[in-house]
């Protein structure tokens, strides 16, 4: 085991960029719902950098872009709407499990910790996601970016987290690819762990300073 899960009861792990490489079916639905709106479409490198905030922030980047100012709310949210129509047909074509994932999470229930999965990406896709992959049994609670009142990088679904389940921060680690996840879970009191293959805006992880960096999650157990 890596030496950051000494004492470590219960271990929350980010979705999107730490456990799925999900940007290429994130970025179809945002360029056919632009198109649904006739706007142009901006495409996987672009929307690469603009995932971690959530759906919302996702549509706002994207209009923004295209329209060089940030679009009026009731665009924005025409654009979202189109967005989950289009995302909830297809949340899984192409996306696919980064390499250790399994045998990590295998490894770490195997060892009796706590899993849970705490992520910006709306609820609803949670379980669809978990279930294409056949992970659905392995976390004991899952959180979207809606599912409380503020989300990553606020400390607040790790906090939930813990309490849920009686673990103390200090017997809690994060995992994930993005600034926002080492931000909540030092905020939390968690440990923090990152990978650098994820999605981060387009800058290194390891600038956030989370307390160890693994190239594959396998490295973990
Ligand atoms: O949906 C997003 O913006 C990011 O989701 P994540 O928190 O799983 O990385
Ligand atoms: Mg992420």
């Amino acid at each position: 085991m890596h030496p950051l899960l000494d004492g470590i009861r219960l271990v929350a792990f980010d979705l999107d960029g730490t456990l799925v490489d999900s940007v290429p079916d994130l970025a179809a639905a945002v360029d056919d719902a632009l198109g649904d709106l006739e706007m142009p479409a901006p495409g996987e490198r672009k929307v690469r950098d603009w995932v971690g905030n959530g759906s919302m922030v996702l549509i706002e980047r994207a209009l923004r872009d295209t329209q060089g100012r940030d679009a009026d709310p009731e665009l924005c949210r025409q654009a979202h709407d189109r967005f989950l129509v289009h995302y909830a047909q297809r949340p899984c074509s192409a996306t696919r499990l980064y390499p250790g994932v399994r045998e990590a999470l295998d490894a770490l229930r195997g060892t009796g910790r706590i899993l849970v999965l705490v992520t910006n990406k709306p609820e609803a896709f949670i379980a669809p996601i978990l279930e294409h992959f056949e992970l659905g049994g392995h976390f004991s609670l899952c959180l979207g970016g809606d599912s409380l009142v503020r989300r990553k990088p606020d400390p607040l679904p790790l906090t939930h987290a813990a309490e849920r389940f009686a673990v103390p921060p200090s017997s809690c680690l994060m995992v994930g690819d993005s600034r926002h996840d080492i931000a909540a879970g030092r905020a939390a009191g968690f440990r923090t762990l990152a990978v650098p293959y994820g999605y981060n805006h387009g800058e290194p992880v390891a600038a956030s300073g989370p307390d160890g960096v693994v190239e594959s999650l396998k490295e973990l157990v």
